[in-house]
C-alpha cells in the first residue's frame, strides 16, 4: 500500500513490532521500516521470523528478528536487552502479537482461557513494561501501540480475548497516564476483520458473516492497519494518548457476528410480574 506519510519520517529512530512476522505486524513493520526506522520484530516461530527479515531486508531495511514468546517474562527481558544492543534505543513499540480461537463461554476451558489471557494481556504488560524501563523512560521519549479488537459491545464468541483485550484498553489509558511524565504516549488501535494469515485460520463462513456485518461490507487490509499505526507513533500524534482508534469499517457500531435465536422470553420473576400489574 503506498504511504501517505514523508519518507523519513521514522528516520534515526527503533521501532519493536511483536509478532512482525507475519499479517499486520508484517504489514506494521514494513510501513515503519520503508519510512526510515530500524525495526525489531519477535514471535515463537523463528523460521516465520527469519522470512519476515528477509523480506524486509530486501527493501533496504535494517532488521533484527529473534524468537521471543511474549508471554515469558525472561524471554521478553532478554529480547528487549538484545535490540538495545542491536540497534539501539527503541522509541517505538507496536504490541501485534496475539490471538486466540472461536468458543463458547461455557465450553472454554481453564487451559484455554489461560493460553489466551496469557498471550493478549500478560504478554502484552510485559513487553510494554520490559520496553518502557530499558528503552523508553530514560531516553524520556515513547510511543506504544497497542493492537486490540473490537469488543466494543463484547466479545460473543471469543470470551477470552475479550476480556484480555479489555484489560489492555484499560492499560493503555492508565499508562498513557502515569507515563505523561517521561514522554511516553500509549494508544491503542481496534481493528474488526482484517484478511491476514491469522484469519486464515479462521472457519470462511465465519469471515463472511463478518463481512456482512460490516457497515462497509469488506473485510479490512493489514496495510490500512499499518498506515493508521504509522500514524499514532509519529510525531502528528505527539497530542494524543490513552485512545482507542477503531478501524473497522463502522463494525463496532453495527451489525452483530453473534446470532440470537428467536424464543420465547423466559417467564419473568414473580416480583417483575407483580410490578407489571400495577
Ligand atoms: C463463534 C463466533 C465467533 C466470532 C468470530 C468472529 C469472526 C472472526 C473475527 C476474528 C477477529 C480476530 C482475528 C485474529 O485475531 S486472527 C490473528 C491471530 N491469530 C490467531 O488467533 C491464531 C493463533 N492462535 C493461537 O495461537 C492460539 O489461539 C493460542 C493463543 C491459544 C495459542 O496458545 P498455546 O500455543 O499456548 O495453545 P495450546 O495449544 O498450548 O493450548 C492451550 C489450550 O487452549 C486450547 N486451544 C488452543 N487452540 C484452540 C482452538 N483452536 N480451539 C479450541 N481450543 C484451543 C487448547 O485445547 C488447550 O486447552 P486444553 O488443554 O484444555 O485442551
Ligand atoms: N486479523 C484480524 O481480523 C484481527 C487481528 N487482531 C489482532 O491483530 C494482531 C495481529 O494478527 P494478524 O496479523 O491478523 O494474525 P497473525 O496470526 O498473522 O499474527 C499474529 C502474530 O503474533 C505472533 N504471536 C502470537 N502469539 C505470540 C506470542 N505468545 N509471542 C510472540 N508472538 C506471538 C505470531 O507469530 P508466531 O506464531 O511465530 O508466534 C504472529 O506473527 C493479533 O493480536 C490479532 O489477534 C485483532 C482483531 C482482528
Amino acid at each position: 500500500m503506498p504511504s501517505i506519510f514523508r519518507k523519513d519520517l521514522f528516520q534515526g529512530q527503533v521501532a519493536i513490532v511483536t509478532g512482525g512476522g507475519s499479517g499486520i505486524g508484517l504489514a506494521t513493520a514494513t510501513t515503519l521500516g520503508e519510512l526510515g526506522a530500524k525495526i525489531a520484530i519477535c514471535g515463537r516461530k523463528k523460521e516465520k521470523l527469519d522470512a519476515a527479515a528477509e523480506t524486509l531486508a530486501k527493501r533496504g531495511i535494517e532488521v533484527f528478528a529473534d524468537a521471543c514468546d511474549i508471554r515469558e517474562m525472561e524471554q521478553v527481558t532478554a529480547f528487549v536487552a538484545a535490540v538495545k544492543e542491536k540497534l539501539g534505543t527503541a522509541s517505538v513499540l507496536v504490541n501485534n502479537a496475539g490471538g486466540q480461537f472461536p468458543t463458547t463461554a461455557e465450553t472454554v476451558s481453564a487451559r484455554g482461557w489461560e493460553a489466551v489471557v496469557r498471550n493478549n494481556l500478560n504478554g502484552t504488560f510485559f513487553m510494554t513494561q520490559s520496553v518502557a524501563n530499558l528503552h523508553m523512560i530514560p531516553a524520556k521519549r515513547g510511543r506504544v501501540v497497542n493492537v486490540i479488537a473490537n469488543v466494543a459491545r463484547g466479545f460473543p464468541g471469543m470470551v477470552h480475548t475479550g476480556a484480555a483485550r479489555a484489560g489492555v484498553e484499560n492499560m493503555t489509558k492508565t499508562l498513557a497516564i502515569e507515563w505523561a511524565q517521561y514522554n511516553v504516549q500509549v494508544n491503542a488501535v481496534a481493528p474488526g476483520v482484517i484478511r491476514t494469515s491469522g484469519t486464515d485460520q479462521y472457519p470462511p463462513e465465519l469471515l463472511e458473516l463478518s463481512r456482512e456485518r460490516t457497515p462497509m461490507k469488506r473485510l479490512g487490509t493489514a496495510g490500512e492497519v499499518a498506515q493508521l499505526i504509522a500514524y499514532l507513533a509519529s510525531d502528528a500524534a505527539f497530542f494524543v494518548t490513552g485512545v482507542t482508534w477503531y478501524i473497522d469499517g463502522g463494525a463496532h457500531l453495527w451489525g452483530d457476528n453473534w446470532i440470537i435465536a428467536d424464543a420465547e422470553p423466559p417467564p419473568p420473576p414473580a416480583i417483575v410480574a407483580e410490578l407489571a400489574k400495577e
